[in-house]
């Protein structure tokens, strides 16, 4: 009892695994049970990057740590993963590459690397916690926590009597000069948080071990059988401070009553009953809105989705990538050592990741942080680029790159050889690519500014070997990060992403080049946990483009779902990777790679026309995600409105009227996004959008007009002439969405020296000579660069093809 137990088998099944990678495997084995376990206290990165940015445009650079990845929550790292020539270490993740295992030689493996002693972490923020003093409690309350204290055990006396010491001396010392009243409130406050850790913990206790059968008590009041509140008391709780103890308790056992329904439920009460309070009760005690709670209930078990919002409580690793192109992570674990850092490597599964459990000086101010002998990095963003596995000499897009923590990996990993582009939207973000490519010593990447759906028509279609999409997303996967996610997000924040990640993985898929003698691949990754950002969007491409689901090389996570709900997706799915906090102790993650078939186009199946024009007017709803083929087929998805809740799972909630059809307004996403001019699909879906809003803004300019004229009658009318009506011609002009996109096409990227890059022609260039040969040395400077992209001349390639809007700031 009192361990926060992975609850469910599926959890279980996931545990951290083989005792060491084999020499000669492929891919990485999930040897890191210890730093996989979850730990309480964790030394935050300088500037307290933790807020993650979950929106698309949040800085990095907030962090102080200003080109890494913490503080990004949309999967923003960078690792790189090879020793470069130092030591191959780095190459386990090429797909082709051996495994080796440098840490067999590794002078401080096992020695100078400290021990995380810390296997009981969960336990230790309690132990920290007061016993509650006598003071101000009543008898009552004091029987109530004895009897709590004694339910659960030995073990928590042994850790609050060890948890106290000096601390509970010195508060002692301030407790006199409190006045009685302070005391007593302070007390009871403790009191009341104490009553309320220990039932969590009951509650997840029970839940862990799968609902005991036979000894859970699912009296709430003992000895008389647990009621659900009645709707008084629903009401009367809403107005009430939160009593999280009471909360705490009636989870327990509403979880209890759930898991042996027939003997635990009270008559007249149906499972429906007590999904609706347990899905309020977890609302109040963690803070999540119901669009969250009901993703998580969905996808997971009551008990598992007890435990992912527990982790969700607690910060993740932090986390660091070795540099290879500038230093061996031995190397760099002495000096880190030296200078009163107590780390680890983060498992045998990376040759470059260290753990750091505690830091005497701020690990983003390092001198050899600043040398860019390392990235801090979470242990998450290093699997898409591992998946990616890129080759030496071929040519890479990152599309969606800052703050470039995955470019940097990405670029160790080819040993600063072949040609990265980095492509970014956000002209604001293009500085954290930069400043962290000079840092680190990147200087095969060349950083461009484009909506990644303009970069097929700019780079040219089937021009490169592999593409990663570190996909824009809602970032429901790093809550721990930025916590504003658990009330933020909504059903149709998700459709949204979906919208644009689809179009987005079409691009990439276009940009690569099936006949790839190396490469051919895409990898889609999003930091967030929610299906129709994840294999719906993948099933999406399988049914658009000829690729096929390969292995990522992962050899730990989740495997993709294949059936969700009423989603049934293609069975290859099952080799796309999930990450959960509980689970892996690595923030939501989804993780996919896809081998380009051909580079023809593939044609529409009978029926997907028609699908394809509703998709462009709902624009990402649910059911443009692939829904069922078991019900009548995709169509049957959509007739299927009225979705039956399964046992034990809660139904999405959706808005009563999803806006649908001509009359619904464009998201200003979908305005924005331009067409995929050779994919006749979306470049028709994209035109049908901008009819209706063309239509839409001339009925505003009328209606303008109309009130203008309304206005001006008003004015006459009055005396003096004192119009109150609306201004003529302001305020009825449909906003936002209704700018037509013009400009030419913005941003470009820049080579080491400055200028311009011509970056369509180099890459046609590069082609046409065979992209393996050697690099020209003195074409180097022009087509290799890091640096900030000037305000130099667009590249000429898409240029009156393309009407490319200026670069938008995009939110998360
Ligand atoms: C998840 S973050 C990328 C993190 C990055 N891969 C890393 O590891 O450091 C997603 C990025 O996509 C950018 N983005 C959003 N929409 C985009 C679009 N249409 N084209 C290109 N980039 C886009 C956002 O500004 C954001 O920086």
């Amino acid at each position: 009892m009192g361990k926060f137990k992975a609850a469910s088998g599926a959890a279980k099944k996931d545990a951290p695994v083989p005792k060491k990678a084999l020499k000669g495997d492929r891919g990485f084995t999930d040897e890191n049970a210890k730093w996989l376990k979850l730990k309480r206290k964790q030394p935050e990165p300088e500037g307290d990057d933790s807020d993650a940015e979950v929106e698309l445009d949040s800085a990095d650079e907030d962090l102080g740590i200003m080109d890494d990845e913490f503080g990004s929550p949309g999967g923003g790292d960078s690792e790189d993963g090879s020793e470069g020539e130092q030591d191959d270490d780095d190459d386990d993740d090429d797909d082709d590459g051996e495994e080796e295992d440098d840490d067999d030689d590794d002078p401080l493996q096992g020695k100078e690397f400290v021990d995380d002693g810390d296997s009981d972490g969960e336990e230790d923020e309690e132990d920290e916690e007061d016993a509650p003093g006598p003071d101000g409690l009543d008898s009552a309350d004091l029987e109530e926590l004895h009897r709590l204290e004694n339910e659960n055990g030995d073990e928590e006396d042994e850790d609050e009597d060890g948890g106290q010491g000096e601390e509970e001396d010195e508060e002692e010392d301030e407790d006199e000069e409190m006045t009685e009243a302070e005391k007593q409130s302070l007390a009871l406050d403790k009191f009341k948080r104490k009553q309320a850790a220990l039932a969590l913990r009951e509650a997840r206790d029970m839940a862990a071990e799968g609902g005991a059968e036979g000894d859970i008590d699912t009296n709430i009041e003992g000895g008389t059988t647990f009621t659900l509140p009645s709707g008084q008391q629903v009401e009367a709780e809403k107005l009430a401070p939160p009593d999280l103890a009471l909360v705490a308790r009636r989870m327990k056992a509403t979880v209890a009553v759930l898991e042996n329904f027939t003997a635990r439920r009270e008559p007249g009460h149906s499972r429906a009953d007590y999904l609706l309070q347990l899905k309020r009760d977890l609302a109040t005690y963690y803070g999540y809105n119901d669009f969250m709670v009901d993703m998580y209930l969905n996808m997971f078990s009551v008990a598992e989705a007890l435990e992912l919002m527990e982790a969700n409580e607690v910060p993740r690793p932090i986390t660091l990538r070795t540099n290879t192109l500038k230093t061996r992570r031995r190397e760099l674990a002495a000096a880190l050592i030296q200078r009163g850092v107590s780390l680890d490597p983060i498992g045998p599964w990376s040759k470059v990741g260290l753990v750091v459990y505690e830091s005497k000086v701020p690990i983003g101010a390092t001198p050899e942080y600043m040398a860019g002998h390392y990235m801090l990095q979470g242990a998450s963003s290093f699997m898409p680029v591992m998946a990616l596995a890129p080759q030496p000499e071929e040519t890479v897009v990152d599309m969606a790159a800052a703050p470039g923590g995955k470019t940097t990996y990405i670029a160790a990993l080819m040993r600063n050889t072949g040609t990265i582009f980095a492509n970014e939207i956000s002209k604001d973000r293009l500085k954290s690519i930069t400043g962290n490519l000079t840092r680190l010593g990147v200087t095969n990447t060349i950083v461009c500014n484009y909506d990644g759906l303009e970069l097929p028509g700019v780079l040219g279609k089937q021009s490169v070997d592999r593409v990663l999409l570190d996909a824009p997303c809602s970032g429901t996967g790093v809550v721990s990060k930025d916590p504003t996610v658990k009330t933020s997000k909504s059903q149709q924040d998700i459709w949204r992403c979906g919208h644009l990640q689809k179009q987005l993985l079409l691009a990439a898929i276009d940009l690569v080049d099936a006949n790839s003698q190396t490469g051919g691949y895409i990898v889609y990754s999003t930091c967030s946990v929610c299906v129709e950002e994840d294999e719906a969007i993948i099933n999406y491409a399988l049914r658009k483009r000829h690729v096929k689901v390969v292995p990522t090389g992962l050899d730990f996570g989740r495997e993709g779902f294949i059936r969700y709900r009423d989603f049934r997706f293609h069975p290859s799915l099952k080799h796309a990777r999930r990450f959960y906090p509980h689970a892996h102790n690595l923030d939501g993650f989804f993780v996919c790679k896809l081998k380009k078939l051909s580079n023809e186009p593939k044609k529409a199946a009978k029926g997907e026309e028609e699908e394809e024009e509703e998709e462009a007017a709902t624009a990402g709803s649910p059911d443009d995600t692939d829904g069922p083929e078991d019900a009548g087929g995709k169509k049957g998805a959509k007739k299927n409105a009225a979705r039956e809740p399964k046992p034990v799972v809660i139904p999405v909630s959706r808005p009563k009227s999803h806006p649908k059809g001509a009359n619904r307004v464009p998201t200003k996403k979908v305005l924005e996004d331009q067409p995929d001019e050779d994919d006749p699909d979306i470049a028709a879906d994209m035109e049908q959008l901008k009819a209706a809003l063309v239509k839409k803004a001339d009925r505003g300019v009328k209606e303008g007009k109309r009130q203008a004229k309304a206005a001006e009658q008003t004015a006459v009318q009055q005396e003096g002439g004192k119009a109150t009506g609306p201004k003529p011609g302001r305020g009825r002009v449909p906003p936002a969405g209704g700018k037509p996109a013009t400009g030419g096409l913005p941003k470009v990227a820049a080579t080491a020296n400055g200028g311009p890059a011509p970056v369509a022609q180099k890459v046609q260039e590069r082609k046409a000579n065979g992209s393996r040969q050697p690099r020209d040395k003195a074409n180097e400077g022009q087509k290799i660069g890091t640096r900030a992209p000037a305000n130099g001349n667009p590249s000429k390639r898409g240029q009156g093809t393309s009407p490319a809007p200026a670069p938008k700031k995009q939110k998360k």
